[in-house]
C-alpha cells in the first residue's frame, strides 16, 4: 500500500494547479517544460517562465485559423513569445471576447520543427481544467527534476492516458429518494467518476424494468436554459418535457450530465455567447475560441446506465451523435425519441445552425 499518488490523482491536482494559475510540469516523453494557462498569465509570472528559456503560447489549430497563424504541428500551433510581448498582448490572442478591451495584434510567428508533444499535453489539461485552450509552455531539461526544485505537480503523458480511462470509470455515490412533481417515486443517484472530475446525476423515476429499454434522456447542464430561462437554446424546456413525459409513462431515466456549454464549461460558453452576439454561430464561436463544435465525452452517460443495470434504451434526443456514441460504448438504442420543444424566435437560428452543420435531426 502507497500513499504516494495515483496518475489519475497527479493529473486531477495538475488540473486544480492550472486553474488557480499556478504552473505544472509536464513529461511528454522526450519533451519536458513548465506550463501554465495562458488565459491566467500575470507579469511576474511571464518573467519566471522567460528565465527558463524560449517561451511558447500553444494554441489549438481551430485558434490558429482565427489568428491567421501557422499551425505547422497540424493539431496545434506554438506562437514565439518574443521578449516584447505582454501578459495583456497573451491575453488578448487567447480570448477573443476581450478583442474590444484588448484588440488583438498580429502577425504570429510559429515554431516549425522540433517537438511539440510538450505543448499538446499543455493543452489537454488546460482544457479538462475548463480553461481557454491556450497554454504557455517553457523547456525544462527534466520535467521530474524542475517539479521537485520548484515544487510543482508534475503531469505525465502516461499519467493522462491512465486519467482518461477513468473518466469513464464511475462509482455510485449516494442515492435517495425524491418525489418530483411528475413522479413522486423518484430517486436521485448521485455518481463519480474516477479521474476527480464533476459528478453526473441519475434521475429514475418508478422502476423501468432492466431486461427492456427503458425511457432515457442524457441531458448536458445547461446553467442558462435549464435554471434561468434563457431562451437563447432550447435545454430547459427539453429537461422538463423530458421529465414530463418519463412520468407520464411511469418509468425511465434522465441523466443530469456536468457537461456545461457541450463541454467548455460555462466560462467559455458565455465567451461564445459573447462572439454569438458579435454576429458568430454557435459553431464559428466555440473554433474561434480554440474549442472543436462538442467536447462532450458521452462514455459517461453509457456507463452510469450500465451501472443501473441498463443494456438498451428508448433515447430522446434530436442529436444522432448521442445514438452513435452510447452504441459504440456498449448501451443500444432500440429507438430514438424526438424531443422536439422550446423553439422560440431567439433560438431559431442556433436550432437550424446544429441541423445544418451538426447533424440534429429537425
Ligand atoms: N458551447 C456552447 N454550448 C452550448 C450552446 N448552447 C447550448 N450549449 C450547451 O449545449 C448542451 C446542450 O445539450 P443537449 O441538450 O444535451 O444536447 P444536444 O446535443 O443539443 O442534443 P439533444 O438535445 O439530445 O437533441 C448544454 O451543455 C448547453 O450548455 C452554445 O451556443 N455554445
Ligand atoms: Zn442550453
Amino acid at each position: 500500500m502507497s500513499l504516494s499518488l495515483s496518475a489519475p490523482e497527479m493529473i486531477a491536482r495538475a488540473r486544480a494547479d492550472l486553474r488557480i494559475g499556478a504552473p505544472v510540469c509536464v513529461d511528454a516523453g522526450g519533451a519536458a517544460a513548465v506550463v501554465m494557462a495562458a488565459e491566467l498569465v500575470t507579469p511576474e509570472r511571464l518573467e519566471a517562465m522567460r528565465a527558463l528559456g524560449d517561451v511558447d503560447l500553444a494554441i489549438s489549430d481551430r485558434r490558429a485559423g482565427t489568428l491567421k497563424a501557422r499551425a505547422y504541428d497540424g493539431d496545434l500551433a506554438r506562437i514565439v513569445v518574443d521578449a516584447a510581448t505582454t501578459p495583456a498582448r497573451i491575453r488578448a490572442a487567447v480570448d477573443p471576447s476581450r478583442a474590444l478591451t484588448d484588440p488583438m495584434a498580429g502577425p504570429f510567428a510559429t515554431r516549425r520543427g522540433g517537438d511539440a508533444a510538450a505543448h499538446r499535453l499543455a493543452l489537454r489539461l488546460v482544457k479538462q481544467a475548463r480553461l481557454l485552450p491556450a497554454a504557455l509552455v517553457a523547456p525544462v531539461p527534466d520535467a521530474a527534476a524542475a517539479a521537485s526544485a520548484m515544487g510543482l505537480t508534475l503531469a505525465r503523458l502516461q499519467d493522462m492516458a491512465l486519467s482518461d480511462d477513468a473518466a469513464a470509470r464511475l462509482s455510485a455515490v449516494s442515492v435517495a429518494r425524491v418525489p418530483l412533481e411528475v413522479s413522486e417515486d423518484a430517486r436521485v443517484h448521485v455518481f463519480r467518476p474516477a479521474d476527480g472530475a464533476e459528478e453526473h446525476y441519475a434521475i429514475e423515476i418508478g422502476q423501468p424494468p432492466r431486461g427492456e429499454p427503458a425511457l432515457c434522456r442524457l441531458h448536458s447542464a445547461c446553467f442558462t436554459g435549464d435554471l434561468i430561462g434563457s431562451l437563447k437554446c432550447d435545454c430547459g424546456p427539453q429537461l422538463r418535457a423530458a421529465l414530463a413525459q418519463i412520468g407520464a409513462e411511469g418509468a425511465g431515466v434522465l441523466l443530469y450530465l456536468n457537461q456545461e456549454g457541450r463541454g467548455i464549461g460555462l466560462a467559455n460558453k458565455m465567451r461564445a455567447y459573447a462572439l454569438q452576439d458579435a454576429g458568430f454561430d454557435t459553431v464559428e464561436a466555440n473554433h474561434r475560441l480554440g474549442f472543436e463544435d462538442d467536447e462532450r465525452d458521452f462514455r459517461i452517460g453509457a456507463e452510469i446506465l450500465k451501472s443501473l443495470g441498463f443494456s438498451s434504451v428508448r433515447l430522446m434526443t434530436n442529436n444522432p451523435g448521442k445514438v452513435v456514441a452510447m452504441a459504440a460504448a456498449g448501451v443500444s438504442v432500440a429507438e430514438r425519441v424526438p424531443l422536439r420543444v422550446g423553439v422560440n424566435p431567439h433560438n431559431t437560428r442556433y436550432l437550424a445552425v446544429k441541423a445544418a452543420k451538426s447533424g440534429h435531426l429537425l
